[in-house]
């Protein structure tokens, strides 16, 4: 067996006002690339630029907070070598196609030719979410994803413990000017650019699109987060964030519940109060206790008497009884 399977804990990197690696997944709304967007799209303040020359460099150390070192060009080692040797956190995108190895080679070098703050990243329009936890799990290294091409792949990149996401810059700030391309899609991506009449509504489609987008991004974060990912807050603000996203969890749950709750209401020969059934209501508390042992069935079976009740509530006033 190879030696990168070893597993690591994960050490984190500041990106800007990021810790990415401990504490709760991030969403990152603003990588520049420079090869692609216009050279204004590097304002100050971004997060995340990648060079098209080593004649960028310098602009990037200045604006933004970390560097990119692109999938496309991995193998243009004079320019990988000047932008790990900048200064700035380095995010090391997967080349398509490159092994673990490779990628974890590529940024173990960045880490020894800058000052060791490397992050991984996994993006392209089909990102391999079972390397990206593998290659984490190996170097210790934190990992981003980039869901741009996949809005829909942002829950399970959290789920399969991505540090953070990154939605494309474009369809977070809509900044078209002119005539040209405007699309928006349900999962919300968008990009507004060109001359000429139609510009706004372009650059107002993009940035409508971009807004759903952060959001499909921000509730993975969020929920899933919650769920899944371990935290152990230091401090109280926090450990309250950490509650906010397990309370955001929970009240998606509930609203589930109650939908569920009704349903079987209608299902029921009779529904509502006159139909409460408190054996299954035990049943429901005693399989309940089995994963929250610590909580115990009394404390337990107060909280669902409660949450059953909302939901008979519920059903009762939408079938106007
Ligand atoms: C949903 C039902 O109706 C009522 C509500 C329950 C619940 O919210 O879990 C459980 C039992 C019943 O008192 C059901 O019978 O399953």
């Amino acid at each position: 067996m190879s030696s990168t399977l070893e597993r690591h804990a994960v050490g984190a990197v500041a990106v800007g006002g990021l810790l990415v690696g401990a504490g709760p997944a991030v969403v990152i709304g603003d990588r520049v690339s420079l090869r692609t967007d216009p050279p204004a799209a590097l304002r100050a303040g971004v997060t995340l630029a990648e060079p098209a020359t080593a004649a960028d460099l310098p602009a990037i150390a200045e604006h933004a907070a970390a560097v990119v070192v692109g999938a496309s060009w991995t193998r243009d080692i004079p320019l990988v070598r000047a932008a790990a040797g900048l200064g700035l956190p380095v995010v090391v995108e997967r080349r398509a196609s490159a092994s673990m190895e490779e990628w974890l080679g590529l940024a173990a070098y960045c880490a020894g030719e800058g000052d060791g703050r490397v992050i991984l990243c996994e993006g392209g329009s089909r990102p391999d979410l079972a390397l990206v936890r593998a290659a984490r799990a190996a170097s210790g290294r934190p990992a981003l994803v980039d869901v741009s091409a996949d809005l829909g792949l942002s829950a399970a990149a959290v789920a399969a413990g991505a540090d953070g996401l990154i939605i494309d810059s474009g369809t977070g700030t809509g900044t078209g000017t002119g005539t040209g391309t405007g699309t928006g899609t349900g999962t919300g991506t968008g990009t507004g650019a060109g001359t000429g009449a139609g510009a706004a509504q372009a650059a107002g489609a993009a940035q409508a699109a971009g807004a759903a987008g952060r959001r499909v991004a921000e509730e993975a974060v969020t929920v899933v987060g919650a769920l899944l990912r371990d935290e152990t807050p230091a401090t109280l603000p926090e450990c309250r964030q950490a509650i906010d996203r397990v309370d955001a969890a929970l009240a998606t749950l509930l609203e589930r519940r109650a939908e569920l709750a009704g349903i079987v209401q209608r299902l029921k020969p009779v529904g509502g109060f006159a139909g409460r059934d408190l054996g299954r209501e035990r049943d429901v508390v005693a399989r309940m206790a089995v994963r929250a042992p610590a909580l115990g069935e009394s404390r337990l079976s107060a909280i669902m008497n409660a949450v059953i009740e909302a939901g008979l509530h519920l059903a009762e006033e939408r079938s106007g009884r």
